[in-house]
């Protein structure tokens, strides 16, 4: 039950001893007579002269989370609030926009406008958000800790309001449904609906348990969706977008891995050229420990072809223990004379290059904006952190050298957004084919560019929280957690290095034959 005694800041400053010790925080009193002796910062804290009967707002919040006063356990100890006076105090409230500067991209900062979004993608934005801040963000944060797999629960009810459909992008897989309750229909879908949820799914902080969300039918259902014969696509796509089967994408390899090329699983016909007998091993595939199909590249007589394998006889996978969570089910896959009906073919023989490119451009966009987003939820951690705590008896926003790396994270974000919003554009004006040819050099060149962008920032955030941003609980835990686990940005989807080096290739063979200086 909330508190509802009211007190005068006078009738709590009696309560000032070790044996009767109340503090003020955010216009609440707290009995913190009992607890002193369990606080995990230790008792001293409370005896400290400016403490006991006082306010201690300032004190707390240079210290601890707005969530540690939310959590059950702590909640209790308020035992009323000061007469006359009101918490004002606010951190992330459920299904709202935050008012920091920044800490929202343009269009959903008040008074801002942009030419790409409409009202379905601000109905959108707000469903999703709701969404996340109450089913996801506390499944996320529990399972980050515990490496489950995400709550069968979660994906059953991201499969009722067909986010998973939604998260393959606008086509024909949506029609018929119906999207997030209704707040957008199926033939209006874009990419900047697409764009939104992978934008709002990144506020949970949890890289790991975010690919752990589907993100193998992110990337591995695409191929089935395009390439597919008509019955093995109805199949597989209504059982994964069901959330009744799961899929992962199997490429990577320990002998290669942006090397599409060098990959050595190979698959051979049978005699009777009925089935394909798959053989060797992939490694690093998102999901892997917990699918039933693997779209699979193999290297084929013709060249690379991609085959959609069934979990069963020959396949086994095991878990492999990332800096990651394990919640994303990162898996060592082998296939062992695994045989699969040639109906299993996904796109051309020998044309799997193409299959995989395509895709490419997708997988590569998704992560652009998540890493946008994750991102640009640390510069609000920062701004917060810059602005509440004092060092040397001054804000650390005061100190010019502060600032100085605030300004670069603040421009790093704003880049990588803006960035991504023109080439989301050029997507929802290209066809499929289009995008492969025209935006794959674009598209490797903004990942590069944000993830990046995004290590620069992670690394200068730590700086910022000192001691607390290599700390996994506390003020900086998300600090923490996104230097750790920013790299897989800059891996996962082909690493930065081989991403510029496509942009410029393709911007290189683009070169008009007679251009001089
Ligand atoms: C209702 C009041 C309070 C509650 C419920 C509380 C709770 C906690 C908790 C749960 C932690 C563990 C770290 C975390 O999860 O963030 C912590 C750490 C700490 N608390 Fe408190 N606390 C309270 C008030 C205070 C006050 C008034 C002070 C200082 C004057 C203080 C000083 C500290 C310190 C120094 C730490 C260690 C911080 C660190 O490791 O960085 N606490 N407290």
């Amino acid at each position: 039950m909330a508190a509802t005694k009211q007190y005068t800041r006078e009738e709590v400053a009696k309560h000032n001893t070790p044996d009767d010790l109340w503090i003020i925080v955010d216009g609440k009193v707290y009995d913190v007579t009992k607890f002193k002796e369990m606080h995990p910062g230790g008792t001293s804290v409370f005896l400290d002269e400016e403490i006991p009967g006082q306010d201690a707002t300032e004190a707390f919040y240079s210290l601890h989370r707005h969530e540690v006063l939310q959590r059950p356990q702590y909640a209790r100890l308020a035992i009323g609030t000061i007469a006359g006076e009101e918490s004002v105090i606010v951190s992330r409230v459920i299904g709202e926009l935050s008012k920091v500067p920044y800490a929202e991209p343009g269009w959903l900062s008040e008074g801002y406008h942009s030419p790409y979004y409409k009202e379905s993608h601000r109905k959108l934005q707000k469903a999703v958000r709701e969404f996340v801040d109450e089913v996801l963000y506390p499944d996320a944060q529990l399972h980050e800790e515990d490496g489950k797999r995400p709550s069968l629960e979660v994906i059953e009810k991201m499969a009722a309001l067909n986010l998973h459909a939604m998260r393959m992008g606008p086509g024909k897989h949506l029609k018929g449904r119906t999207l997030m309750n209704g707040v957008v229909t199926p033939e209006e879908f874009d990419y900047f609906h697409e764009l939104v949820i992978t934008q709002e799914f990144s506020r949970i902080y949890a890289r790991g348990y975010g690919d752990g969300l589907q993100a193998g039918a992110v990337i591995g259902l695409p191929p089935v969706l395009n390439f597919a014969n008509p019955q093995l696509r109805e199949r597989v796509v209504s059982e994964v977008l069901s959330s009744k089967k799961f899929i992962s994408l199997a490429i990577s390899e320990a002998f290669a891995g942006s090397d599409v090329q060098g990959l050595k699983t190979t698959a051979r016909k049978t005699e009777d050229g009925k089935y394909w007998i798959i053989n060797g091993t992939k490694k690093w595939i998102t999901n892997g420990v917990f699918s039933d199909y693997f779209t699979v590249g193999c290297k084929t007589e013709d060249g690379f072809t991609v085959i959609l394998v069934e979990r069963g006889e020959g396949v086994e996978t095991k878990s492999i223990k990332t800096s990651y969570s394990t919640t994303a089910g990162t898996a060592y896959i082998t296939f062992e004379n695994v045989k699969v009906p040639v109906e299993n073919t996904l796109g051309p023989e020998g044309g799997g290059i193409f299959v995989i490119l395509s895709n490419f451009n997708h997988e590569r966009w998704v992560m652009c904006c998540s890493s946008a987003r994750s991102h640009r939820a640390i510069v609000e951690e920062c701004l917060k952190w810059v602005n509440q705590r004092k060092a040397f008896g001054k804000p650390l926003s005061s100190q010019a050298v502060v600032r100085s790396k605030i300004a670069a994270m603040i421009a790093r974000v704003e880049s990588v957004q803006n960035w991504l919003e023109n080439i989301t554009y050029q997507m929802n004006n290209m066809s499929y084919k289009e995008q492969a040819t025209k935006l794959a050099g674009p598209i490797g060149l903004l990942k590069m560019y944000s993830t990046r962008c995004a290590q620069d920032t992670a690394r200068d955030a730590v700086q910022i929280f000192g001691g607390r941003g290599i700390t996994k609980s506390g003020m900086g835990r998300f600090i923490e957690h996104f230097y750790r686990t920013v790299t897989f940005d800059a891996l996962l989807g082909g690493a930065e290095d081989v991403l510029g080096d496509l942009g410029v290739r393709q911007a290189m063979a683009k070169m008009p034959k007679n251009a001089r200086l």
